[in-house]
């Protein structure tokens, strides 16, 4: 499903942030990329999302090269991706309900199915009763579900996060993590970058990265 070859990727000041990365996911996995702060766990994601060109190498996603790909066929790659961030990136004069209506319209989802996605994705993360509530008003575990709320609406078939509990204490991150994992048992990719991984009986690969190198890849 995803394939990097050889990647690398340098930002504008000569730092090499990945270099010669290659592997291989399957869909329906779930992966967790770790190191240390600087490894380029972030930077990983960015490339695998198009968010960033990689400087050499190949990367396929969907038997498409995202290398090559052109700057009009990205939008349509994106939607194919559900992203979740450490900080949420809610809108916080949006309502909870707007929070994810506004995503789907932007993904042009037709307006008569948007109401009944929104209300399916709140109920499957636990907020159908807050649909009217300010993204403010909300804990920092429950911002971090109206976030996968919205990426999972759009029906994505990668789900990736970003630290996505770096914020939270263990409760609330042990609900964010089983979150994650249900999506996974429905099928949909989950890569999850993070310092640590969490213990989890759940089958998973690990990509550990050291200053933009893949050291191991562990199947667990
Ligand atoms: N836009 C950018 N421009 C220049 N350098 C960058 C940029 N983004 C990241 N870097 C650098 O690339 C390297 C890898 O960063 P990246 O954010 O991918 O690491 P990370 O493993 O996610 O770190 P952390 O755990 O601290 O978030 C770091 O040295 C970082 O300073």
């Amino acid at each position: 499903m995803i394939k990097f070859d050889q990647v690398h990727k340098r930002y504008p000041g000569n730092l090499e942030a990945l270099q010669n990365i290659t592997f291989e996911i399957n869909a329906g996995e779930l992966i967790f990329v770790t190191g240390p702060s600087g490894a380029g766990k972030s930077t990983l994601l960015k490339l695998i999302t198009a968010i960033e060109p990689p400087t050499h190498g190949t990367i396929i996603f969907e038997n498409q090269n995202l290398s090559q790909i052109k700057s009009a066929a990205i939008p349509y790659i994106r939607r194919k991706f559900g992203l979740v961030f450490q900080d949420h990136k809610l809108l916080y004069d949006r309502n909870c309900y707007e929070n994810i209506a506004l995503a789907l319209e932007i993904n042009e989802v037709s307006i008569n199915d948007v109401r009944g996605r929104v209300r399916a994705a709140l109920d499957k993360v636990g907020l159908l009763n807050r649909e009217k509530s300010m993204p403010i008003s909300l804990s920092g575990g429950e911002q971090q579900r109206l976030a996968i709320a919205r990426a999972i609406a759009c029906r994505p078939s990668i789900l990736l996060a970003d630290e996505p509990t770096g914020n939270l204490d263990k409760k609330y991150a042990d609900e964010i993590m089983d979150l994650f994992y249900n999506f996974q048992d429905l099928g949909v990719t989950v890569i999850i970058a993070t310092h640590e991984i969490p213990t989890t009986s759940k089958k998973h690969k690990q990509l550990y990265l050291q200053e933009g190198n893949l050291i191991k890849i562990t199947d667990q």
